[in-house]
């Protein structure tokens, strides 16, 4: 029988189902890959922010993974949203004792909203003790200015902090482009440590961008789950995710400014245009 890959997820709930938790759990699933979740926090969210979040006491976080990774194990691993320096603390030994080698650390900080999902203090953990077990970090541009703290306007500020945030140890680095203005493209630069890639696709003119971050480190989690080697795992959930948004455009859920996708869209993409034509 073939084996079936085993991705995991170490991330919060966002009980509005768009990000977080959810995401990765719909992204595992698209792609035809089992899934599996360790929780670290949950957030009451919808599509207007986040109105509250509960930390879960790192014990439980170990005890989870533990549970998962002692019997089912994990082709692959990503984390989302991590809370705070002892959780950080916690999955980092945890990676280690279990030997996960396909690694991707999405450094979740704030929910598109701008609410915060990681402890200021807690950076410092996060660069510390996780990146240097990471083989893919995703750092959007937000995250990535906090990072190597410094503004980033153009491609050539993002090759450069893909360059530092690469200097605290991941294999692979993908400075995401998302939140570039004036850009009618929507460019994502990778370093590996010696070559630039760049990942262009066009910008999606819609507001269903809720959980973009989370479903594109879940859909490289999922390609390197598959066996895929690291580069064409990112460009494979690139090319995901942008059919993803081209397809979520047609509904609109909550009366926030940024509504979720549906990871499911693809096979469903052309029933509207044949509905309304017909
Ligand atoms: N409107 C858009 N059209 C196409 N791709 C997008 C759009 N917004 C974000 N992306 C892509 O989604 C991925 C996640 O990026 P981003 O939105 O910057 O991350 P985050 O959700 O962590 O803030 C990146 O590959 C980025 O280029
Ligand atoms: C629980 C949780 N985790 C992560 C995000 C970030 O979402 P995005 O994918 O838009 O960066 C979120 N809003 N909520």
């Amino acid at each position: 029988m073939k084996p079936l890959p085993r991705a995991l997820t170490i991330a919060g709930s966002d009980s509005g189902g768009g990000a977080g938790i959810q995401a990765d759990l719909k992204t595992f699933g698209a792609l035809g890959v089992y899934g599996m979740s360790v929780l670290t926090a949950l957030t009451a969210q919808n599509t207007r922010g986040v109105q509250a979040v509960f930390e879960l006491p790192p014990d439980f976080v170990a005890a989870q993974i533990d549970s998962v990774l002692g019997d089912i194990g994990a082709d692959a691993v990503k984390t989302g949203m991590l809370a705070n320096a002892a959780i950080i603390e916690v999955v980092a030994e945890k990676m280690r004792e279990y030997r996960v080698e396909r690694l991707v650390v999405d450094p979740v900080m704030r929910a598109k909203s701008g609410d915060p999902l990681l402890r200021p203090e807690a950076q410092e953990a996060l660069i510390r003790r996780l990146f240097p077990l990471a083989m893919v970090v995703t750092p959007n541009l937000h995250e990535a200015r906090a990072l190597v703290g410094r503004e980033l306007r153009s491609r050539e500020d993002m090759r450069e902090a893909a360059r530092i945030i690469h200097g605290m140890g991941p294999r692979w680095v993908v400075v995401k482009g998302g939140h570039l203005e004036g850009d009618d493209r929507s460019v994502d630069v990778v370093f590996d440590g010696r070559d630039f890639y760049e990942l262009d696709a066009p910008r999606v003119d819609t507001v269903n961008t809720h959980g973009t971050g989370c479903t594109f480190a879940s859909a490289i989690a999922a390609g390197l789950a598959k066996g895929l080697a690291p580069l064409e795992a990112i460009r494979q959930a690139k090319e995901y995710l942008t059919a993803v948004l081209q397809a979520s455009r047609a509904f609109k859920l909550g009366g926030g400014a940024y509504g979720p996708m549906d990871h499911f869209a693809l096979g469903k993409a052309e029933a509207p245009a044949r509905a309304a034509s017909g």
